[in-house]
């Protein structure tokens, strides 16, 4: 079955017909979007991928569900860099049996987090595809000169923090693939595949980090393993967390309490934000986040060294290489 019959009335479908952004000049409908970018901001773009059989499967994830997560995920690296999200521009390639309502269902996804964070679609690409289902979501943020967040930033004497819990995503993948999306899941299991489907991007705690005047940030896509190797080496500091603060939901537990941590070190897809904050900063932090409903948790210290990442558990230190989710090395 053909995806679509025609690239050009499946745009017109899709093409917003108002606007959250003042800046914005010219979205859909011309060679390419023209925005004007506010005089006092720094402008932020990412893009992430999701390929279908690497990043989901229509057995563990909707069509509705697959454009939530494509936007999710680059609203996650925004937040990273402590921004705000303005545009996104989505390039779709279709294998063919995708129907028509699947794709519009794609795009109702990305909406629904379009709407809370009032940001507007303004471009992309439509492309057939033999195989498999291919989505690449670039969005643009804004945030004030100076005020970006670096993986970089870190220093010795800094303390450590994670949003939200660890893991919950990948043990929710593991049961979608062992069962499948339409099962019927206890409400523990739902809890856990409900987090690999949607994940929150923590936009808001990014904003109000923003305001702090040095953070490193992070966001976990790969696994906490690989986001602290990843600030330790930007940042040339030694980071070292404690394996009873690792923040672990109680579904999590009840599902695979033993492999819990293993889940939250080396699973990935969680999208929290993890960094490292000036010791005086923190319980400012902590109360600020408590307020906008947002758990963080102090996991650990930094320290100076040649840059690594320990964990500490009943009195021993083991090095924690960058192992996690990496696409070529399975
Ligand atoms: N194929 C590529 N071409 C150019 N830059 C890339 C490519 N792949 C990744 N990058 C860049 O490398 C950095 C790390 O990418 P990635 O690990 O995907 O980041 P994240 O985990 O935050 O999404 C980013 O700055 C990203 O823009
Ligand atoms: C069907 C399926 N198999 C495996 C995974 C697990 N998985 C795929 S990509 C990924 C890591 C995150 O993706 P990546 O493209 O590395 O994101 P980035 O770091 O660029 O933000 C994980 C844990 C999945 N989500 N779905
Ligand atoms: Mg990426
Ligand atoms: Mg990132
Ligand atoms: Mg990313």
């Amino acid at each position: 079955m053909l995806a679509l019959h025609d690239e050009f009335a499946f745009i017109e479908q899709i093409k917003p017909t108002s606007a959250f952004q003042s800046g914005l000049i010219t979205g859909i409908g011309d060679d390419a979007a023209l925005v004007r970018p506010k005089i006092d901001m720094e402008q932020i773009i990412c893009l992430d991928t999701m390929v279908e059989g690497v990043h989901f499967t229509l057995d563990t994830m909707t069509p509705l569900q697959i454009g939530y997560k494509a936007l999710a995920v680059n609203l996650s690296d925004i937040a990273a860099m402590g921004g705000i999200p303005t545009y996104y521009l989505v390039s779709i390639a279709i294998p063919p049996g995708w129907s028509e309502q699947d794709l519009l269902s794609i795009y109702e996804g990305m909406e629904m987090l379009a709407n809370k964070y009032q940001i507007d679609l303004i471009g992309g690409d439509t492309v057939s595809i033999s195989d498999s289902l291919v989505i690449t979501v670039t969005v643009l943020g804004e945030v004030e000169k100076g005020k970006h967040l670096l993986r970089s930033r870190a220093t010795p004497g800094d303390i450590v923090f994670v949003t939200g819990f660890l893991g919950d995503s990948a043990a929710g993948l593991e049961l979608l693939l062992q069962h499948g999306k339409d099962h019927s899941f206890t409400d523990f299991e739902e809890v856990l595949v409900t987090k690999h489907q949607f994940p929150e991007p923590r936009v808001e705690v990014g904003r109000l980090l923003a305001a702090f005047e040095r953070v490193s940030l992070n966001d976990v896509s790969d696994g906490l393993a690989s986001e602290l190797n990843e600030i330790a080496k930007a940042s040339q500091v030694v980071i070292t967390f404690d394996q009873d603060d690792v923040p672990l939901s109680e579904q999590i537990k009840i599902h695979n309490n033993e492999k819990s941590l293993e889940y939250a070190l080396y699973g990935g897809e969680d999208f929290e934000l993890v960094g490292t904050v000036p010791a005086s900063d923190w319980n400012s932090i902590k109360q600020k986040c408590v307020a906008a409903g947002v758990i963080i948790r102090k996991i650990g210290t930094v320290s100076s060294g040649d840059p690594a990442v320990f964990l500490q558990s009943s009195g021993s230190l083991q090095k924690i290489d960058r192992k996690g989710y990496n696409h070529f090395s399975k």
